[in-house]
């Protein structure tokens, strides 16, 4: 079912620090700033030779990493998402297997304009994990 590694998403405390970081001292293609409201975030995708860096930076009261940055004040690993074809066969499989999917359980469209589903932490060893169809 899941196929190949879309992205490795990090959530940085301070996003410009980390776009120079990446594209001055680890010389990254390094994409423009993306505001995701719908999400909570501010995201900058960083393109590698076989996948993708997102840098997540809050955006708006209610983000969902505010809680993740308060914990890990210098950042952290947030969450990996993986490609799926078909999101909806992958939710329903991962329902009956008893796996929580987070939010409303219906896919919304992520930074890519795809539909994404994030499945719980504690169900996944510890890593939260993003399915986006492709
Ligand atoms: C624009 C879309 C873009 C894309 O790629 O398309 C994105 O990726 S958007 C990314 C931001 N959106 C999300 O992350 C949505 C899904 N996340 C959530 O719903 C929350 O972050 C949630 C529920 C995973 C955690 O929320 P919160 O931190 O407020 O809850 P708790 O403090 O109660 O955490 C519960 C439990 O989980 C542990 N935790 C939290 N975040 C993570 C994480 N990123 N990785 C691993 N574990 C995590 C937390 O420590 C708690 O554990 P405990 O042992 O109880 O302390
Ligand atoms: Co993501």
């Amino acid at each position: 079912m899941i196929g190949r590694l879309n992205h490795v998403a990090i959530a940085v405390p301070d996003l410009e620090a980390a776009v120079a970081q990446y594209r001055e001292t680890l010389g990254a293609d390094v994409g423009a700033p993306l505001d995701q409201p719908d999400h909570g975030v501010t995201v900058v995708f960083i393109t590698l030779p076989n996948t993708k860096i997102e840098l997540l930076y809050p955006l708006g009261a209610d983000s969902p990493i505010a809680g993740f940055l308060a914990k890990n004040p210098a950042g952290g690993i947030h969450h990996i998402c993986y490609e799926v074809a078909d999101i909806l066969a992958a939710r329903d499989r991962l329902k009956a297997a008893g796996a929580r999917i987070l939010g409303s359980g219906e896919p919304k469209t992520g930074a890519h304009g795809k539909p994404v589903l994030f499945l719980h932490p504690k169900d996944f060893n510890g890593a939260l994990v993003e399915l986006e169809q492709v």
